[in-house]
């Protein structure tokens, strides 16, 4: 259960670079704000160029926010004993080529101060948990992308951190792959960790995350859990039917019902929350047999883009 002592604390974080010759300015980050509590899974989300990446490094200390503070385990400036307790997947996983899993892992596991035995151990246990097995013979830079996500996986596993930081965790992956990270990330909840993580593949957010900050252009424009932001109410029904003959595709037609063709049975789109129960017993009158009914709510999706026209721009406009 999440409790109130934030693991990771961000207030008003600004990051600006100075590009090319004549230093011009970019506001990567604009005044971010977030927390991420103890032992739950949270998704710092956005379309490309939003942020994510620079916040991810700010909060990790790889590079100096222009503005604002980050609290990592309560502290302004946590001690390197701190930052072990943590675990990092980079978006582009920086791997020795000519290393094998083992010793690339063995390596990692020295960088992190554990001893020979835990290194063994560990590197055998994450390489399973993360599917390498097959692959511990080769040298990391003949992976494919799929499987260098996965050996960086296992590097940010491999001295069981309380808190990962993933920056997008699923990218390379094929659906197993990314339902296999999904779950993965699942039980290192279940086992009391902490996770944030950055991704704009929302289908996975949506299953995983307690609580979210979609980031639009260097700022947050919501924020909080899913539950809350996302609207409750049905948005939009589909009604599959067979033997719906043109008769009664004109009647819905005039009940200004949308409808399509597909595999033979005519689909029927009622848009809002009222409207269905009408359409059905137009159906059912008209001769129809209703194959089925799915209501859909408000997705992740929809709120991404509806966040993303509201703060101002397409969202893949950068
Ligand atoms: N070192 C840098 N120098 C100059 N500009 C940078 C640098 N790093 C990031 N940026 C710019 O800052 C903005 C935010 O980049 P960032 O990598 O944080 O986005 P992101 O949300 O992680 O995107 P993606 O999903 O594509 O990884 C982008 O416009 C990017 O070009």
């Amino acid at each position: 259960m999440a409790s109130e002592a934030p693991v990771v604390e961000v207030r008003g974080l600004h990051k600006t670079f100075r590009v090319g010759f004549f230093r011009k300015k970019v506001e990567a980050v604009r005044g971010i704000d977030f927390e991420v509590r103890r032992g739950e899974i949270f998704g710092l989300l956005g379309p490309n160029g939003a942020g994510k990446t620079t916040s991810i490094k700010s909060i990790l200390r790889l590079i100096f926010p222009t503005a604002g503070t980050i609290k990592l385990f309560g502290s302004l400036s946590p001690s390197p004993e701190a930052l072990r307790r943590l675990g990092y997947l980079p978006e582009s996983p920086y791997v020795y080529q000519y290393l094998r899993a083992h010793e690339f892992l063995d390596l990692c596991g020295r960088l992190c101060g554990l001893d020979a035995r835990t290194r063994a151990e560990r590197a055998d246990e994450m390489i399973a948990r993360v599917g390498l097995g097959h692959a511990v013979d080769r040298p990391i830079g003949r992976f494919s992308k799929g499987m260098l996500q996965r050996i960086g996986l296992a590097q940010a596993l491999l001295h069981d951190p309380e808190l990962l930081i993933l920056d997008e965790p699923m990218s390379g992956l094929d659906p197993i792959g990314r339902k296999e990270v999904r779950d993965l990330i699942v039980e290192e909840r279940q086992r009391g960790k902490t996770i944030l993580f950055t991704s704009h593949i929302l289908s996975d957010v949506e299953r995983l995350c307690d609580r979210v900050a979609i980031v639009h252009r260097g700022k947050v424009t919501a924020y909080g859990a899913l539950s809350q932001l996302l609207k409750p109410e049905v948005q939009r029904t589909e009604i599959e039917l067979e033997g719906c003959d043109e008769t009664l595709r004109a009647r819905l037609d005039e009940l200004g019902v949308k409808t399509s063709v597909v595999e033979k049975r005519v689909v029927a789109i009622v848009e809002g929350e009222t409207g269905a129960r009408d359409v059905l017993e137009v159906a059912l009158a008209g001769g129809a047999r209703v194959v089925g009914v799915q209501e859909q709510r408000e997705t992740l999706e929809d709120l991404f883009v509806r966040d993303a026209l509201r703060s101002g721009g397409a969202p893949l406009d950068r």
